[in-house]
């Protein structure tokens, strides 16, 4: 194996509640094919990746009847919440370094993925993408009417792919699930541990597909991108 190669972890075992499909949104058609497809396509095809190992329910029966033929997918099952998936999957993780990444993020693109994993590896424990905060942000009093207004500067939006130590985001998950500490993304788990990991700023197209509004504006997405690349194939 290239020592510079990495594996990702693809978190795919969730259920989609906020998007109220019939299937779970990962499923879910953006263009001509699923979004897991899209999602797992950026990685099986690039040369940075080793081994891309998806990670989906016990219970599903849609991903067996995807046509993805790769010798560089592996399955591992997943758990309740997110980061027990993601602790799932890295049992199957061979290199040092790891990238882990959402379905539910098909539109990842490779200049941002590289960035990435070339600023990452600067880092003593890893990196994110993320994107700054543009709006005002509002924290409510929980009765429908705004406490106060919240700081943005310096207020990012998390991203994913993560990047980290394969070793150190072991021992970060684990000491997390211990205290029961919360961990929403790859990165609150090492903060849990005390370390900083750097925010590398990456598109905000680089959007979660999470409800239907987030789908409406992905399909557009896909679209435009692909329009485009129509135009400079000619
Ligand atoms: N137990 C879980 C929960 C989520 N995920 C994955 O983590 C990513 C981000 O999670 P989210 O957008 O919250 O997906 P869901 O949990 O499916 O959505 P919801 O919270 O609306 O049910 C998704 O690719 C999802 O499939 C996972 O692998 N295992
Ligand atoms: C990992 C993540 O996408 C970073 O923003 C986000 O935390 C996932 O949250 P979800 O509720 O599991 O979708």
């Amino acid at each position: 194996m290239d020592s510079l190669k990495l594996d990702v972890v693809i978190p795919a075992a969730g259920v989609g509640s906020r998007m109220g499909a019939k299937v779970p949104k990962q499923y879910l058609m953006l263009g001509t094919k699923t979004i897991l497809e899209r999602t797992l396509e950026i990685f099986l095809n690039s040369p940075l990746i080793n081994r891309v190992i998806v990670v989906i329910s016990k219970d599903d029966e849609i991903f067996q009847t995807l046509e993805i033929d790769s010798p560089k997918l592996l399955i591992a099952y997943g758990g309740k919440d997110r980061a027990d998936s993601v602790r799932s999957g890295l049992n199957q993780v061979t290199t040092d370094w790891v990238l882990v990444h959402d379905a539910a993020r098909p539109l990842l693109t490779l200049e941002d993925l590289a960035i990435l994993v070339v600023r990452g590896r600067e880092s003593d424990c890893g990196a994110i993408l993320a994107a700054p905060v543009a709006d005002t942000l509002k924290k409510s009093d929980g009765n429908g009417k705004i406490a106060r207004t919240v700081v943005r500067k310096n207020v990012y939006r998390a991203l994913t792919p993560q990047f980290f130590k394969t070793d150190l985001l072991v021992k970060a998950l684990d000491e997390a699930a211990k205290e029961h500490a919360e961990i929403t993304d790859e990165a609150s788990a090492l903060e849990f541990l005390g370390y900083h990991p750097l925010l590398i700023e990456g598109r905000s197209d680089n959007i979660k597909i999470t409800n239907k509004a987030d789908l409406r504006m992905a399909k557009a997405l896909v679209k435009l991108r692909e329009r485009s690349n129509k135009f400079k194939a000619v």
